[in-house]
């Protein structure tokens, strides 16, 4: 290799393979998205972000990374080279060579590092920028049409969103990004390296036949061997992999349940009981674990085998013309390290098995989520028109998910300051009217004219805080601003919550901390602070005495007259804050009668 030459000669290289790989990998692209089942998942779920509608800058980063991959096997291929001359130098005893070539190493193995960590920079920004966006993705496209709560009715809902939000997403760009730079950079090196086997090799006579290029084809024969054994003993191990996640999984979920939970165990004195579900878990998890240790033991004790031998079977091979003068040192030196090469880049496909069934498990999941979350959003669900001031519901028809009808032909107007209590027995479907009139549940039909958005708030009968401080939970769903101290200060006092006003800032887990009746108090400070043109109240009173939800539901009177309720609930002494009452008998009758 002429060393002077090498700057010119690898620009060029990289100008040809740089252009024979793009062209080779979109067409190889197209073709995968086009007539594969994964690759169809694949653009389902990344298409809008890398097609150039959206922006240019995926496309084209990604470009650069195909030419640093390529950049990098081209390095591999000089510093073959340069072992190559090296060692000749050594064998020659040839001083200035060695020392030459000692330069020569200073300037390629600088530009490696500089290579690598810019090749690291622009991989981990491609990938940050590509899970940012589609973490953006996921989490709007199950929130959007209530996907998340809907989701629950379809025929097969899917499991655990979280995962497949926060996990999945993770695996699918860091599975894109290396298996489709990792194939590239083995195909590549894979030519390049086979190009420098081939003029090393001679013929060899094996039974008085001459095999031209013997080297090659002992290379090919041995790397495919040799892969077809690993692929054979590593199979098991996807299955025992997969189920390594899948009974942590299992583990963990049981360890949170307990600590969600503890109260109620703790006053069962469960602990028994759920310690043995606790070993009992684990155990499966450590009996895979084991038959892992077994199956890799096998596994990695051939690939380690394989690789001690590839260490000399390249010498062994080419021995005989080294001893007889016929090449030299440095030769046979870079025949070891192409061989080398060879074998990981065909190694790779094999070992790449495994992470391609485990990158199309995750294709599955994310598809299969958005998918659900699509059908989720084509559920039926009763119209609502927003309109100010008034409740409006005709003929509305209410039914449990298995057809029975728990309400037929509701019609009925509030106005505003009006009221109206729903009463029925225990599963005669009043909280799930009120589903309806939210749009939530699906089997409704019907019309219904009322305010929306942050005018009309239910608040449903286990109470919801959310996750930070105070504030924020008072101030939900609106966002609370600074300005707003006093009034917040203001509800919780009214609202009989005073000792609180001083903890406004504190994030903590409030669910826990506060009593369910605090918790119902704190849903009318929220009702108070928000001020909306209708309130839904599910049993918003239940773990209250009458005394405390006589006085809340005077202060909602007093201090949002106009506003509109619809409340349900069971005690009597709530009629004489509702102008309406409508009785439901979840056979599908209803009675209305006025105060
Ligand atoms: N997601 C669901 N899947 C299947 N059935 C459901 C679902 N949600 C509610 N139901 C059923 O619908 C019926 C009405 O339930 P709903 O919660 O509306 O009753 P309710 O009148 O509010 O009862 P309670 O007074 O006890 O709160 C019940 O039989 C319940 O089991």
């Amino acid at each position: 290799m002429d060393w002077n030459q090498a700057l010119q000669e690898s620009l060029s290289w990289l100008a040809v393979a740089s252009l024979i790989t793009i062209a080779g990998f979109a067409a190889a692209g197209a073709l995968a998205v086009r007539f594969t089942h994964w690759g169809g998942q694949f653009w389902q779920i990344a298409g809008p972000y890398l097609r150039p509608k959206h922006s240019w800058r995926p496309l084209l980063v990604f470009t650069l990374l195909l030419v640093l991959t390529l950049f990098s096997v081209r390095m591999n291929v000089l510093f073959s080279f340069w072992y190559n001359g090296f060692y000749s130098a050594l064998q020659g005893l040839d001083q200035p060579a060695f020392w030459y070539l000692l330069g020569v190493f200073a300037i390629l193995a600088t530009i490696h590092v500089l290579r690598a960590l810019f090749t690291y920079y622009v991989t981990q920004a491609f990938s940050i920028h590509w899970r940012v966006w589609l973490n953006d993705r996921m989490t709007a496209d199950w929130m959007r049409g209530d996907a998340y709560y809907r989701g629950q009715f379809l025929a097969e809902p899917v499991d655990n969103p979280d995962q497949r939000i926060e996990l999945d997403v993770n695996n699918f760009v860091t599975g894109s990004v290396s298996l489709a730079l990792g194939a590239v950079s083995a195909l590549v090196s894979l030519v390049a390296f086979t190009a420098i086997l081939w003029g090393l090799s001679a013929p060899l006579e094996v039974g008085g036949v001459e095999i031209p290029r013997a080297m090659v084809f002992a290379v090919y024969i041995y790397v495919i061997v040799a892969t077809w054994i690993a692929f054979r003993l590593g199979r098991p191990l996807i299955r025992l992999n997969f189920f390594n996640e899948k009974l942590t999984a299992n583990f963990r979920y049981a360890l949170m349940r307990l600590r969600e939970n503890a109260e109620n165990v703790a006053f069962y004195q469960g602990t028994g009981i759920e310690r043995q579900t606790l070993l009992g878990r684990f155990a499966a998890l450590i009996g895979n674990v084991w038959a892992l240790v077994y199956r890799s033991l096998k596994f990695d004790g051939f690939n380690l085998a394989i690789s001690q031998v590839a260490v000399v079977f390249p010498f062994i091979l080419q021995a005989p013309r080294f001893f007889s003068g016929a090449i030299k040192l440095g030769d046979v030196m870079q025949t070891s390290q192409a061989f080398g090469q060879v074998q990981d880049s065909l190694s790779f496909f094999r070992s790449s098995y495994d992470a391609f069934a485990q990158y199309r498990a995750t294709l599955d999941r994310l598809t299969g989520f958005l998918d659900a979350n699509q059908q989720a959003r084509t559920l039926p669900r009763v119209t609502t028109q927003e309109q100010a001031g008034v409740l409006e519901i005709d003929g509305m028809q209410v039914l449990r998910p298995d057809g029975f009808r728990l309400l037929a032909d509701l019609n009925l107007r509030l106005a505003p300051g009006q009221a109206l209590l729903i009463k029925g027995p225990s599963g005669s479907g009043k909280t799930t009217l009120l589903r309806a009139l939210a749009g939530l549940w699906p089997y409704a039909e019907g019309e219904v004219r009322r305010p929306g958005g942050n005018q009309a708030l239910f608040l449903s009968q286990r109470p919801y805080l959310p996750l930070g401080d105070l504030r924020t939970a008072i101030a939900y769903p609106a966002s609370s601003a600074a300005e707003d101290e006093d009034r917040l200060k203001q509800v919780l006092r009214q609202v009989n919550l005073a000792h609180l006003t001083e903890q406004l800032d504190l994030s903590q887990d409030w669910t826990r901390i506060l009593s369910v009746g605090e918790q119902q108090r704190l849903a009318f400070a929220r009702v108070l602070f928000n001020r909306p043109q209708i309130v839904f109240l599910d049993e918003s009173t239940s773990a209250m005495d009458e005394g405390l939800e006589h006085a809340l539901y005077s202060l909602l009177r007093e201090e949002m007259r106009d506003t509109m309720l619809v409340s349900i609930g069971h005690r009597s002494t709530l009629a004489n804050f509702h102008t309406h009452r409508l009785e439901v008998d979840g056979r599908g009758s209803w009675s209305l009668f006025e105060a």
